[in-house]
């Protein structure tokens, strides 16, 4: 499909450059996982994929992550669904380039070659265009290396939401436990003062 058929994932002419925000991390920094028990990144997830993002030079993420038997969807290939979810994540992550918290509006993958247990996805995400609240994003995945055959290719909009988003919308005793962690707050904390 061409870009003209989803108008919603193509910038309009009013977007900008995205800008890197003087607070990202570091190029090759670890990105510490945003919440310990998200399925994407948390480490506190026993069947979680422990996606690892690393910031990159841009506005960009690169991401690795190794597929389990508990990712199965067909025998010995990881489930679709999984492999978005990874995806979702290492998109999801850019939003410590930018110093601002965005959740996924749409999001179009095309899956482009089966991906087997035990191999490691290495996924590449990065900003496009920036318009007011929306922010479009796009990604790739690819087999083994960095520069592995093409798996996944990936088109997104993100929408800027503020803070109480997630306090208006998670469950409360969640929401709660995630408030009383002093690290964790700190480090959402952090984006409301430089939005
Ligand atoms: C202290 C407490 C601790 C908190 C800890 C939190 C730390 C968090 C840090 C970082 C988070 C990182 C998370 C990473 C995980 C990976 C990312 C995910 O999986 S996120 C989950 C999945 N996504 C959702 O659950 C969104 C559900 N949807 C919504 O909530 C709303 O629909 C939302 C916010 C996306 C938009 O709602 P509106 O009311 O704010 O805005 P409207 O006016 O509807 O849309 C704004 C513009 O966007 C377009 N738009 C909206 N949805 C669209 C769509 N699906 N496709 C195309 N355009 C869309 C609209 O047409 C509108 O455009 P026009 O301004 O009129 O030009």
């Amino acid at each position: 499909m061409t870009d003209a058929a989803r108008p919603s994932l193509t910038p309009p002419p009013d977007a900008v450059a995205p800008v890197r925000h003087p607070d990202a991390p570091a190029p090759g920094q670890l990105i510490e996982p945003h919440y310990e028990f998200c399925f994407g990144c948390g480490p506190a997830q026993p069947s979680g994929l422990h996606l690892a993002a690393r910031a990159g030079e841009g506005v960009e993420i690169f991401a690795e992550f190794t597929v389990a038997p508990t990712h199965q969807g067909g025998p010995g290939l990881a489930h679709g669904g999984v492999l978005v979810t990874a995806m979702d994540d290492a998109l999801g992550t850019l939003n410590w380039l930018l110093h601002s918290t965005s959740v996924t509006a749409r999001l179009e993958t095309d899956f482009r070659r089966p991906v087997p247990v035990d191999s490691t996805l290495y996924l590449h995400t990065w900003v496009e265009a920036v318009a007011g609240r929306k922010i479009f994003c796009r990604g790739e995945a690819r087999l083994d290396a960095p520069d592995g055959p093409l798996a996944l290719t990936a088109q997104a909009l993100f929408i800027q939401v503020p803070l109480e988003h997630f306090v208006n919308h998670g469950r409360p005793e969640d929401i709660k436990a995630a408030m009383d962690n002093p690290d964790l707050h700190k480090r959402v904390r952090a984006f409301e003062v430089n939005p």
